[in-house]
């Protein structure tokens, strides 16, 4: 049977409010869609290219040797879909006899064979196990990525997906969620694919809930952890007020390969046989960002770790409940009302933008102290110094409402509120284009700091027409 190509794309994200309290599922975070997409492509392969087995191929034609083939057969006992790489980042596995373990995992793309394993796997539980190969292509909106500062500001116009000709793990990423995207965005096109519009439907509710709750187990089994999840909820369903699923809905079951794990995932995505419901709450009634403002990321070329960050915040809040406790309810209490601001400057009729965004500049401004308080406590630098004053200098650019250190913070990155305008984009861009980081005690390099073109998107996961790839599919 020949099916027919699709493609799908999933948006980046910011974590504009909520940061570390989002883990936990007392409070909530505020996060906003961005308007840098991956897209992904599934079409069958063409007979000519001589592949009758069973594999998938996939690639990612703006990165140097970024191509994958995987073999995949059902495993025994129900143990789901096993995904074996064959090829990976260009190079065929059983020809290089000195291919040592250490050289396959560095070339492994973890988030694109997990989410084929888990996809194949769900979808081999519902419908007849008989899965055709398949070609797969990867396009991510060029944010995600810093573009050389040359390309941006050259003569030609940058392509609409630029090649960055170096590997993946050479390019330097901007934070939008690069991963989370295309683990929503390849399992919602899998799904797609293979499955009949009956079973799953990537424009209803239950098609973007099923799509959800399976990007999520997949995006945490590539990551080796289970997170928060704002960043796939956000891909799934864009710009929303995020509370996170209970842990424990993932932690239950067996690995892939291992018997049962096929229908076990089955219960777990379709919330049956007695699995836990998942209980993460999306609302996105509400939010908003007022007609005449928009948001900016701007990265910063210093960047932070991540995963120690939170491990050191959360093992603070483990030996300080109450000292903990009290900013997380004072930041959660702003956070919320920060929703409430943006909702009331869209409403009034207040045409001087200095009263009009007031509220919004002074909760930023309550939000802001309550993380430096975080940061005092913990020891852990989420708004440095050094971040503090871009945000003070950004603020002071006239048309700037306000601005956090967003996610997990440190020096990754800054998410201003500016009034929507050219001259309030061309103030701020001389003043970053002027800035470098001085050398902290943290000994976090001078770097800078740049504006990205991406600003809020209220729409997730979206089908998109194939066609309007074709110039960039090799
Ligand atoms: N265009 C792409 N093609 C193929 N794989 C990609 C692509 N973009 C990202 N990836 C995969 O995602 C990984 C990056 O994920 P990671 O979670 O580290 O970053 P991120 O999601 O962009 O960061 P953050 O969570 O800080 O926003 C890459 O190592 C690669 O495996
Ligand atoms: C610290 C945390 O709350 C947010 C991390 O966000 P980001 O990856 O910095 O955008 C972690 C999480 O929610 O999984």
């Amino acid at each position: 049977m020949v099916r027919n190509a699709v493609a799908v794309s999933a948006p980046g994200k910011v974590l504009l409010a909520g940061g570390y309290l989002v883990l936990d599922r007392e409070y909530t975070g505020l996060v906003f869609g961005l308007d840098a997409r991956i897209h992904v492509t599934v079409q069958a392969i063409p007979t000519s290219s001589g592949v009758t087995l069973n594999e998938i191929v996939v690639q990612s034609p703006q990165f140097q040797d970024a191509a994958w083939e995987y073999g995949y057969r059902l495993a025994e006992r129900d143990g789901g879909m096993s995904v074996t790489p064959l090829r990976v980042s260009g190079a065929y596995l059983p020809r290089l006899h000195s291919y040592s373990d250490a050289d396959l995992n560095l070339n492994r793309n973890i988030f694109i064979e997990t989410t084929i394993s888990y996809a194949l796997s769900y979808i081999a539980s519902l419908s007849s196990p008989m899965i055709s190969p398949a070609s797969v292509t990867i396009l991510a909106d060029n944010d995600y990525y810093s573009t050389p500062a040359s390309l941006a500001s050259g003569p030609d116009p940058v392509p609409r997906f630029h090649n960055f000709d170096v590997p993946i793990s050479k390019a330097h990423k901007t934070g939008l969620g690069s991963s989370a995207a295309l683990v929503t965005a390849l399992t919602g096109a899998l799904l797609s694919y293979y499955l009949p519009r009956e079973t799953y439907d990537t424009t209803t509710d239950l098609g973007k809930r099923q799509l959800h709750n399976l990007a999520q187990a997949a995006h945490c089994a590539a990551q080796g952890k289970v997170g928060s999840g704002f960043d796939v909820a956000s891909a799934v369903h864009g710009s929303c007020i995020y509370r996170r699923f209970s842990p424990c809905i993932l932690t239950r079951h067996v690995e892939p390969g291992k018997r049962n794990f096929g229908s076990q995932l089955r219960d777990i995505v379709n919330e049956s046989h007695g699995s836990l419901e998942w209980d993460h709450e999306i609302l996105k009634e509400g939010v908003k960002v007022p007609k005449g403002l928009r948001l900016v990321m701007c990265d910063v070329s210093c960047g932070s770790q991540t995963p120690g960050m939170v491990k050191q915040v959360l093992a603070w809040r483990k030996a300080k409940p109450a000292e903990a406790n009290e900013i997380w309810t004072e930041l959660h209490r702003n956070n919320i009302a920060l929703v409430g601001d943006l909702r009331s400057a869209a409403e009034i009729a207040e045409h001087n933008p200095a009263r009009r965004y007031a509220d919004i500049t002074k909760r930023f401004h309550s939000i802001r102290a309550l993380i430096r308080t975080m940061s005092e406590k913990s020891g852990v630098p989420i708004e440095p110094p050094e971040q503090t004053e871009l945000l003070d200098a950004c603020e002071n650019v006239p048309g700037v409402v306000g601005g956090v250190v967003p996610g997990a913070g440190g020096y990754d990155a800054v998410a201003l509120l500016i009034q929507d305008d050219e001259d309030v984009i061309a103030r701020l861009q001389r003043l970053l284009a002027g800035w470098k980081f001085r050398t902290s005690e943290n000994g976090v390099a001078g770097g800078r700091v740049s504006m990205l073109g991406v600003r809020e998107e209220m729409e997730g996961v979206r089908v998109e027409e194939m066609g309007q790839y074709r110039e960039w599919m090799t």
